[in-house]
Parts: structure tokens; sequence; C-alpha cells
């Protein structure tokens, strides 16, 4: 089937998923590295951070250039069971000698989601606007998961916050997944990335990919991340994730 251009690159995984996303990241921090001096990357909570364990103890991993972000996070404090970070930090960050920089919610503003979503955005503006982003930022790297109703970040269907264009970071107090205050990047932030990369593993995930790739008209959260020229979207996904993928795969090389 001929794929229009720019279209999503799907690769389906037998085995080694967490090793090919390694190599996949490893690639984009050494371009944004060489080109820039850093390497900007936002990470999510749920099943995505435990396949980024091929980066622990990988020697080509330069962490000291690493801008780390949180593509959605959840209103509660750092150590909570509940933060992405904590779970970040108990797969990944907490297991290395020298961690990069992490830049968390700030949880003084816990009790006023208003605040929170908009420190989280001075956050993001103190290292993307004087530097390479006009109206939004440009991350060289935004990786994702999906829930089963196609959310993805905290962008959950039929949510208002689908609409939101204005603003680089959302809150939200009514998330149907709990816990239900949260906030999220916006779809500006995602569509404006130079590379956004989904990761779904498990037949619970089966479903819900097909829908999101196979039917985008259905309109699920997850099918309105479409990076915008040049940016390029990706989906590591395995076998189970994909067993009803209609869609196009691509072998995996690098
Ligand atoms: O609530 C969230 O869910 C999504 C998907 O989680 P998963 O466990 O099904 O992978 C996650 O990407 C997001 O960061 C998180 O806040």
């Amino acid at each position: 089937m001929h794929q229009p251009p720019n279209s999503p690159i799907v690769y389906s995984l037998r085995t080694g998923l967490s090793s090919a996303l390694a190599t996949f990241i490893l690639k984009a921090q050494d371009e944004s590295v060489n080109k820039k001096g850093r390497f900007t990357i936002a990470l999510s909570g749920g099943s995505l951070p435990q396949q980024l364990k091929d980066l622990i103890d990988n020697p080509r991993v330069k962490w000291d250039k690493w801008q780390v972000f949180y593509a959605d996070e959840r209103a509660v404090p750092l150590d909570d069971q509940d933060s992405n970070h904590n779970l970040c930090m108990t797969e990944l960050f907490g297991k290395l000698p020298n961690p990069p920089a992490i830049h968390t919610l700030d949880p003084t503003h816990l009790d006023n989601l208003e605040m929170l979503s908009a420190a989280y955005e001075e956050e993001l503006i103190r290292e993307f606007a004087p530097k390479d982003s006009a109206r939004f930022p440009v991350f060289d790297l935004i990786l994702l998961g999906i829930g089963s109703d196609g959310h993805t970040c905290s962008l959950f269907p039929n949510h208002q916050l689908l609409a939101v264009e204005d603003t680089w970071v959302a809150y939200l107090d009514d998330s149907p997944k709990p816990p239900p205050k949260r906030i999220t990047l916006t779809y500006p932030v995602l569509n404006h990335a130079a590379r956004v990369a989904f990761v779904a593993t498990g037949e619970g995930k089966a479903d819900v990919l097909s829908m999101i790739l196979d039917h985008p008209e259905k309109g699920l959260p997850a099918s309105r991340v479409r990076p915008v020229h040049p940016g390029q979207l990706y989906w590591f996904v395995d076998e189970s994730a994909s067993a009803k993928l209609q869609y196009p795969k691509s072998s995996f090389s690098m």
C-alpha cells in the first residue's frame, strides 16, 4: 500500500523493542547534540518508562546533554506512586550515577492547577523560547504511550482539552483515568516536535492501535498527533499490540 509522505512509520518488533527504541533515541540524541549541543526530550508515564531500560548502563547516552520534561504529569507529590516523575525515577533515572537535568512540576502549586500548569509552561519557556522556537517549543523527541481508550498524554477522548491551541501546557481536574488532576502538553507542542514516537505493547492495546492507525478518521486523541513537516511520527509496537493492525509496517534498521 502506498503511503503519503510524512505518514507514521510503524515498527512492529517480535523481540527487542527496548533495544530498538534505545537505538532510535540515541540516533535522535546524537543528531541533536551535534547540531545544538543538547537534547530535549519529553517522557510519558504508564508502561513507557520500563521500555527505556536499554538506556541504563549504555555508554553512548550523553546524559549531561539531556533536558528532560514530562509529556503529562499527575498533580501529586513528586514521590507519590501516581507521579510519572516518580515512575521514571524508579525505572530509569534513579538507576543512573549521573542523572540528566529533569524538569518536574513545581510541587508548591499542587493545590492550584492553573498555577501548576502556568509554572510548567514557564519552565518550558525558560528552556525553549530564547533558543529554537517562535510560538511553540520544538522538542527533539517526545515519547508517548496510549491508553486502551485512545488517550495519549492526558488528552482523553471527547475532552475539551483536545481543542486547546493557544497554550503549551493545559490542566484538567476530571481525568476519566485516576488520578483526576493532571497537567499535559497540548497538541500544538506535540505537533511541533522534530520527532514523536509512540510505544505500545501487549494485546490490551491491539484494538485501539488498529482504531488509531487504520481509522484515523475516528479522531481518537492519539490519531490527532501528526507532527508538522519536517517532524516525523514513529510507532514502536510489539507483535501482540500490532496483531489487528492493517497499517503497513516498516522493518527497523538504523
Ligand atoms: O495516564 C496515563 O496513561 C498513558 C498510557 O499509559 P499506559 O500504562 O497504558 O502505557 C500514559 O502515556 C500517560 O503518561 C499517563 O499519564
